[in-house]
């Protein structure tokens, strides 16, 4: 049957205004990180109070994302993209007038509510409008966009933040949420492909089954785990302590630092999606590849006699960054392996690998170094290079458990792609 609808002029339109609801998610997503100073004098918030907010938003972007997946299914890319923006909309606008913690932790989950539903559902449209080669190059790049809007909360935002305070700077990214709703309403469609709303002829628990009983699904899971739960651990939590506290750089220098992140996204995504294109059956090298990298690195930071030299944390943050591109590759196990029914369930199951693997690492690095702290009798500095060695030398753990069911997930995989 042909389809004259994939790959057309129609399809990049909808595609690109899709894309512009994920950088919008985005910079909602990341605005609240670059506004900790402001945040702790309007809400009157300790640094503990402050760390809840990022916790309590991400919790709830990963909790949400199998409920999306669900929904996704059910009823298509344009509708989750809509909600999911105006609920950002709403959330921003919330926390531009908000004055103490509840009111501002009520933003925040709205924000982390609509910004569950964008990414998935931008995935979810490329097999709708796109074809051949062109579905993996754009699943990299669609990652790859979404750095964007982490560069929009960086430098216009935040600048306008120190100019304009905290209700203008909100109320002006509600207002980009808003704009991106009414565009998603405008130009965003699913496609000729699209079968309509499913009416519940298979339950919820039965779409997760389907999903996870393809190893796609459960290999794109411990794809995305294995490789992003460094990188999210890095910047959601430890990375700066440790480069401050634990390296000895100078503060401003190491939330510099924090932008190799996006240059690296930037280089390394499309690289990696026409790799992924040219060469499916090699995805999940390139992804342990990566994967060797980064422990590479950590293993010479962290046995480094002292602080290590700049260069080698640049190398170590460069490498670490590789791991959001490569994160990447999850998806597109996901994309492969299932029918379009359960494909926003599948992505969204994997969606969850590399948030749920740096919630225990972050928690349990925390602990790690508290412990340390008291077997010290309290006395000492609780961030200090030693005990970082030693807390942060829980990511080989927790690498080890993901390599390990990576290769038993791929060769599941495989052996399923020679029965078919
Ligand atoms: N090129 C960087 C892509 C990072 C992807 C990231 N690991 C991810 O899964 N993101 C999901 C999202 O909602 O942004």
């Amino acid at each position: 049957m042909s389809q004259p609808h994939l790959n057309s002029t129609k399809a990049w339109l909808v595609y690109g205004f899709a894309i512009v609801a994920y950088i919008s998610a985005i910079s909602q997503r990341t605005s609240f990180g670059v506004a900790g100073i402001e945040a702790t004098e309007r809400f009157h918030a300790s640094a503990q109070i402050l760390a809840t907010f990022s916790v309590v938003q991400l919790v709830v972007y990963a909790g949400a994302q199998v409920p999306v997946g669900l929904l996704l299914d059910k009823f298509g890319p344009r509708i989750l993209i809509t909600c999911g923006a105006l609920l950002m909309a709403a959330g921003q606008a919330f926390l531009a007038i908000s004055v103490n913690v509840p009111m501002g932790l009520i933003g925040r989950v709205m924000v982390g509510m609509g910004d569950a539903m964008v990414f998935v559902s931008v995935l979810k449209l490329l097999p709708l409008w796109f074809s051949g080669s062109k579905i993996p190059v754009l699943t990299q790049l669609t990652g790859t966009f979404g750095q964007l809007g982490q560069l929009i909360s960086i430098f216009p935002f935040h600048m306008m933040l120190l100019n304009a305070g905290w209700s203008t700077s909100f109320s002006v990214m509600s207002g980009f949420a808003f704009a991106t709703f009414i565009t998603t309403i405008a130009f965003v469609r699913n496609g000729n492909g699209w079968a309509g709303p499913s009416h519940g002829t298979h339950s919820s628990r039965s779409r997760i089954a389907q999903a996870l009983k393809q190893p796609g699904t459960r290999l794109g899971f411990w794809t995305h785990f294995t490789t992003a739960f460094m990188i999210n651990t890095f910047m959601m939590t430890w990375g700066y302590p440790f480069l401050v506290e634990g390296q000895g750089l100078d503060s401003a220098l190491a939330s510099g630092m924090m932008s190799i992140f996006v240059v690296v996204a930037v280089v390394l995504g499309p690289v990696l999606g026409a790799l992924t294109a040219r060469r499916a059956e090699h995805r999940s090298n390139y992804a342990l590849g990566i994967i060797g990298l980064m422990l590479a690195m950590w293993a010479v930071v962290l046995c480094w006699p002292g602080q290590a030299p700049l260069w080698v944390l640049i190398v170590l943050m460069i490498s670490v960054a590789a791991g959001g591109p490569a994160s990447v590759i999850g998806f597109d196990f996901a994309r492969t392996f299932n029918p379009p029914r359960v494909l926003g369930t599948a992505t969204g199951l994997v969606n969850t690998g590399g948030f749920i693997g740096a919630f225990i690492t972050i928690y349990v690095i925390g602990f790690i170094l508290d412990m340390l702290n008291k077997a010290n009798g309290s006395s000492g500095v609780l961030y200090n290079l030693g005990s970082f060695r030693i807390a942060l030398s829980f990511q080989f753990v927790m690498a080890a458990l993901g390599i390990t069911f990576m290769l038993i997930e791929r060769r599941k995989a495989r052996r399923y792609l020679a029965e078919q």
